[in-house]
């Protein structure tokens, strides 16, 4: 029997995701594996950097007060009474018209507090002894790099959920994070819906497509930090698909299938809910595309009943699973972030519904722009591949002209944000 469906707003929809707390776990992960995870714990500074003052400059390490006479008129002579490098510690204690000749990252020897460049530094020898004169005095401080000026030990300098980049892993090996706390990541149980897919080195033959649904999710949820576990295509049989379902639930941390949660006859993951028992939590939202996205709870595992249109697939992927995944992910901002562009075309069609549009965001003159990526149905593919972001054009309206300052969802921006809508 045909069922009328009552979609529900998107905010909502997206809400009654969230609110299953999904937490995420953490590992240990040796740091030489850390590049691209998430972090699961604040880092925090465990000492202070540098640790010691040091010299930032190849030069001589000097105490101030011995300078303050330098002038052009009056150069101020040094003995120089040691000679260190990066990673070794003068025993000297430098007194009076005393120097030591240091080299960049070399800890400043006691009783100095301030370096002078070699350049404008004279060296000479007397008696055999070499010696250095300065024509300008300095201040205690001038040329040190001190103690906790990068960082200073307890600060918390990164919050966890953070994309882990190639600064942040200088941070943890500064820190001697051998082992980093990373968020374990989600496993993403996959399956494609369709008695007319074929796999990617099939031939074409009539009524039939390439399965592209999976291989788009995949990347999708590899994007978003997750490990996609593909469980492979089936057949719209209702039997069939409901033992591979059931079977698959408990395998995984969220199960995504493809198709058939539609209206249609063969439209069966709507019956397999019910056969499982699952609480749908809704089945059709307010949005093109992905308006039959269909979300349900089954076990405390969410099932993601994505549209079998590769647009309306990718869209409700974006929109529904990422932010869940994220959140198991430690991300304390899960949704795709949200800015504002400056639409670049006129988009005429009228929207019943708020509409997702596949769309390129581009910075000109320091300005946000936006142009669709391509044809805006649920049923195309090839917009998809020059998205980058969604703009989002708000429901009830005949359409936009260009120049119209709309919002947008960037797609491969990690900084995210919390609630957008
Ligand atoms: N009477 C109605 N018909 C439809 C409605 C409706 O409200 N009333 N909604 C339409 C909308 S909107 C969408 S979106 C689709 C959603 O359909 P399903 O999610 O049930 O998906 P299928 O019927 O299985 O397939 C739809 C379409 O996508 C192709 N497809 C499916 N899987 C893949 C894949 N893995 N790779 C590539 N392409 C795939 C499939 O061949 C179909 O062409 O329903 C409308 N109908
Ligand atoms: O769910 Mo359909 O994708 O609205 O276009
Ligand atoms: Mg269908």
């Amino acid at each position: 029997m045909f069922e009328r469906r009552q979609p529900i707003p998107i905010g909502e929809a997206v809400q009654k995701i969230m609110q299953y707390q999904l937490s995420g776990e953490t590992e240990y992960i040796n740091i030489e594996e850390s590049f691209g995870r998430f972090l699961s714990k604040d880092l925090v500074a465990t000492c202070d950097v540098p640790h010691f003052d040091r010299a930032p400059y190849d030069g001589f390490a000097v105490r101030a007060i011995d300078t303050q006479d330098a002038s052009q008129a009056n150069p101020v002579e040094f003995e120089v009474i040691d000679h260190i490098g990066a990673g070794m510690v003068s025993n000297m204690t430098v007194t009076e018209n005393q120097a030591v000749r240091i080299m960049t990252g070399a800890i400043m020897p006691e009783g100095t507090d301030a370096v002078v460049m070699f350049e404008v530094a004279k060296t000479y020898e007397k008696d055999g002894k070499p010696f250095m004169a300065i024509k300008r005095s300095f201040k205690k401080g001038d040329n040190v790099s001190f103690r906790g000026e990068d960082a200073k030990e307890g600060e918390v300098l990164v919050k966890k959920g953070t994309l882990i980049n190639p600064g942040i892993q200088a941070m943890l090996a500064t820190f001697g994070y051998k082992d980093v706390p990373a968020a374990k990541k989600p496993i993403v149980g996959l399956f494609a819906t369709g008695t007319e897919l074929l796999d990617v080195g099939d031939p074409l033959v009539p009524g039939k497509i390439r399965n592209s649904n999976s291989h788009m999710i995949a990347a999708q949820i590899e994007r978003v930090g997750g490990i996609v576990h593909y469980f492979g295509k089936l057949p719209d049989e209702f039997d069939t698909c409901f033992e591979a379902v059931k079977n698959a639930v408990n395998k995984v941390d969220l199960l995504i299938t493809t198709g058939g949660v539609s209206v249609g006859d063969f439209d069966y993951l709507p019956e397999i809910y019910e056969k499982l028992g699952a609480e749908v939590l809704f089945n059709k939202v307010a949005m093109r595309p992905g308006s039959v996205t269909t979300v349900a709870s089954h076990n405390g595992k969410l099932l993601f009943g994505l549209s079998g249109n590769p647009s309306a697939c990718y869209v409700g992927f974006e929109l529904f699973a990422r932010p869940i995944l994220r959140r198991m992910l430690f991300s304390e901002k899960p949704h795709l972030r949200k800015e504002q562009a400056i639409l670049e075309v006129d988009f005429l069609k009228a929207n019943p519904f708020t509409r997702f549009v596949r769309s390129s965001v581009f910075i000109e003159n320091g300005r946000l722009k936006v142009t669709p990526s391509g044809l805006d149905k649920s049923n195309i593919i090839m917009s998809l591949a020059g998205a980058n972001s969604l703009t989002i054009l708000p429901g009830g309206t005949r359409g936009f002209a260009a120049g119209t300052e709309v919002d947008v969802l960037l797609l491969e921006d990690q900084f995210g944000s919390e609630w957008p809508w």
